[in-house]
This record gives structure tokens, sequence and C-alpha cells, in this order.
């Protein structure tokens, strides 16, 4: 099982997305009086990059700062040139962001009407609409369920309908806040599945290393700082011996 680059031709027929590039300038971010990232830049090219380090290194607060989710207390994140402090609109249809927790995401009482929930604020037509939750309902095994009270589904199948909900919007990046934590092995294999299909560049933050094999960069958290960053097999193994 890996999170890795899909195959050639995964999307079909479809054009390749354009890339989303994210770059941080000095970086710092602070939650009151207390720093959690430092002076961190970085630009993010890579299709699969993974976020790994201890309990408290900052991982989720980095996470959110790529879609403007958290704004950085001093320096400044762009996507694509656009700075999240002040264009996070923007910043967002790009970026989406899928939480460890997919009851933080899951707003509408049945399955469909959440799919539909962002397309909806966004304006787009109604026939739009039921293309497009369609689309994805079926694409993650959801439409024997779309009318289905959405926190009655499993937490595997919680988590995929929280995924639907970020690609309906068809951002070009998508950034995983630990998806799988809280899943059961089955259930991790099934989203890990679905990550490694998916054509949008991703960001995944993870405590589960052996996902990371086929991704092109890695970086780990350490204290707020990035303390190694490169190729799994160069950052993996660093970060399994520091941790003794
Ligand atoms: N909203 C917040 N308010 C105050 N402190 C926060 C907030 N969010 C995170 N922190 C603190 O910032 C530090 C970094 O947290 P963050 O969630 O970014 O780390 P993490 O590496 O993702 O940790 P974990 O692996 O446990 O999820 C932690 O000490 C945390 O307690």
């Amino acid at each position: 099982m890996r999170w890795g680059r899909p195959g050639a031709g995964a999307a079909g027929t479809a054009p390749p997305l354009p890339r989303t590039d994210v770059e941080l300038r000095e970086v710092t971010h602070a939650y009151g009086d207390r720093t959690v990232l430092t002076g961190v830049s970085l630009t993010l090219t890579e299709s699969r990059i993974g976020v790994i380090g201890a309990n408290g290194s900052g991982k989720s607060t980095f996470a959110r700062l790529l879609n403007g989710l958290v704004v950085p207390t001093a320096g400044t994140v762009l996507v694509d040139g656009l700075d999240t402090r002040t264009q996070a609109r923007e910043v967002r249809r790009r970026v989406g962001f899928v939480f460890q927790d997919p009851d933080a995401q899951i707003v509408h009482p049945t399955v469909a009407e959440d799919v539909a929930f962002g397309l909806t604020n966004q304006g787009v037509p109604a026939g739009e609409i039921a293309r497009r939750v369609d689309e994805v309902l079926v694409a993650y095994g959801l439409d024997g369920h779309r009318d289905h009270p959405a926190h009655l589904l499993s937490g595997g199948q919680k988590q995929l309908l929280a995924i639907a909900g970020v690609l309906v919007m068809a951002p070009q990046r998508v950034v995983f806040d630990e998806p799988t934590t809280l899943l059961d092995l089955r259930n991790t294999r099934r989203v890990a599945r679905v990550v490694d299909g998916l054509e949008q560049d991703v960001v995944v933050v993870t405590h589960h290393l052996e996902l990371l094999a086929g991704f092109d960069r890695v970086l780990v958290f350490e204290d707020g700082r990035v303390a190694a960053d490169g190729t799994p097999a160069e950052t993996v193994p660093w970060y399994v011996a520091r941790c003794g």
C-alpha cells in the first residue's frame, strides 16, 4: 500500500490540471504568545508531498497555512502568487482541505446535500450541481447512500464523503491533515487508494510513514521548523532514527 503519483491518464482523456505552486516566505505563526512555526521558507511544486513529525511539531498549522485557514503571524504564503492573507477566496478555489475528523467538515443532513454545499454556495447552476454531485458520489462509492443521513455513515464512509465534498469543487491541490488517523486498516487502505488515484496534487500530513513510499518529497517538522526535506528514502529513515 502506498500513496504515489497516479499513472499517466488516470483521469481518462481529461486535460492535465494546471499546477498550483505554494510558496512560504519566512513564515512564523504564533497562537497568542506561543510561537509554533518559525521562519519557514519553502516552495511546494511537487505532485506528492508528505509532512511528518512529532505531535505538536507544527504540521497541522503548516497544513492550514497552505489554503489560508490560518494566516501567518509574520511572513507570507503565496498560492500561484495569491496572498492567502488577502485573497483567501481565490486561494481556496485552488487548494482544498480535508480535515482529520470528517465530522468537522460534514454540515448537511444528507450525503448528496452535503456534497452539493460548496457548489450551492458558489451559485453554480442546479443542473451542473446535480451532474457534478452524481459524478463524485459514483467515484467514491457513495451513490447508493445519496439520501442517507450523513451522520449515520461509517467512519470510513464519512471520510470519503468529506473528500468528495472537497473534490467536487475541483481544486488543483488538496491538503489532507491526517486523513486516516481515525480509520481502521480497511478504511485506511480505501482512503489511501482514493488519494493514490487523484489527478490533483496533494499534501498529506500523516503519522502512517509507510504510505509515503511513492511520494516525491517529504518534509519533517521538528519544533516548528523544517528539520529535513527530501525524498522519502532520505527523510523517513532519518526521522525514524531521530525518534529513537
Ligand atoms: N488553535 C490553537 N490555539 C492554541 N494553540 C494551538 C492551536 N492549534 C495548535 N496549537 C498548538 O500549536 C502547537 C502545534 O500544533 P499543531 O497541531 O500544528 O501540531 P501537529 O504537529 O499537527 O501535532 P499532532 O501530530 O499532534 O496533530 C501545539 O503545541 C498545539 O497545542
